[in-house]
């Protein structure tokens, strides 16, 4: 079975689906070897403006298959930590990409699957989905740069709250707790979503990637390195074709055409 889903759209939109909705898309050594080679794919495909996750059926992703946590044979600690440490860099690929990235967290997103959701620039939820990192209550420590994601997003008191106690939260409280972008309405979400990344597939690419470079880790530390860096990247984007672009598309009342230049 394909558990991957991959739907290229017109508009640059790459849709990609995790799909083992019976096991709540949870992440198999299988799923994890098509999601390298896909993201793989996307880093070298100019043509891909924007990227959206998502998950088939009922669920986000379910986080780490609790059947091979439970099966695993008799792999010590340096097996362990070169399995583990290859395993969250697949995943987390998804966070160099060069594009804008969206998580469409259509039910729960548990674990390692939050995690997945977080390492994307935007993450809409539906009002209803269950966010939840239950780590410790597994016996585990938390993995997939957990501890590094959710102080990251919502800020420590949040990361403290959900990690420590494992307390879930629908979407609709993990978007006021800035854990979320937005929540929708389940039924509403995908249209939502595809909506937001077809406007956003639209920018020009070369300011949008260069935006993304600049917000990594959450933006510069300090006003001058926001100068600085601002005072590079915008005259870059001034003598692009994109620029002449837009501006004529703005004067011309017409939404602009950018190609990658
Ligand atoms: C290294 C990484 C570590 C981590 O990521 S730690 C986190 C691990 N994940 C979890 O602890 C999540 C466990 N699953 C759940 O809490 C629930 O599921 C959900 C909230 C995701 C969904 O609930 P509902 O819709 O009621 O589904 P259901 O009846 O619990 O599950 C349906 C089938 O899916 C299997 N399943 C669910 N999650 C996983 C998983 N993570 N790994 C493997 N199988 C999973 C179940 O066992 C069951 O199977 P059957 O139909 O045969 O009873």
């Amino acid at each position: 079975m394909n558990e991957l889903v991959v739907d290229r759209r017109d508009d640059g939109v790459v849709v990609l689906t995790l799909n083992r909705p019976d096991r709540r898309n949870s992440m198999t050594d299988g799923m994890t070897e098509q999601w390298r080679q896909t993201i793989a794919g996307l880093r070298r495909d100019r043509d891909v403006r924007c990227v959206v996750v998502t998950g088939a059926g009922s669920a986000f992703c379910s986080g780490g298959d609790l059947s091979w946590l439970a099966e695993r044979g008799a792999e010590g600690v340096p097996e362990l930590r070169d399995r583990m440490l290859g395993f969250y860099r697949t995943w987390l690929a998804i966070a160099d990409l060069e594009v804008p990235t969206i998580a469409a967290v259509n039910g729960a997103a548990v674990g390692a699957g939050l995690c997945l959701a977080l390492a994307c620039d935007l993450v809409y939820a539906a009002e209803e989905a269950k966010l939840l990192v239950p780590f410790t209550s597994l016996g585990l420590h938390p993995g997939m740069a957990a501890t590094y994601l959710l102080p990251r997003v919502a800020g420590v008191g949040v990361a403290r709250e959900m990690l420590l106690t494992g307390r879930a939260m629908r979407g609709a409280e993990a978007a006021t707790a800035g854990l979320v972008t937005r929540a929708f309405p389940g039924e509403s979400l995908m249209t939502e979503v595809l909506g937001i990344a077809s406007r956003t597939a639209a920018n020009a690419p070369i300011a949008t990637r260069l935006t993304k470079v600049a917000l990594a880790g959450g933006g510069h530390a300090d006003l001058d390195a926001a100068l600085r860096w601002e005072s590079l990247a915008q005259p870059v984007t001034m003598t692009s074709q994109d620029m002449i672009e837009g501006l004529s598309a703005q004067r011309e009342r017409r939404d602009p055409r950018f190609g990658n230049s």
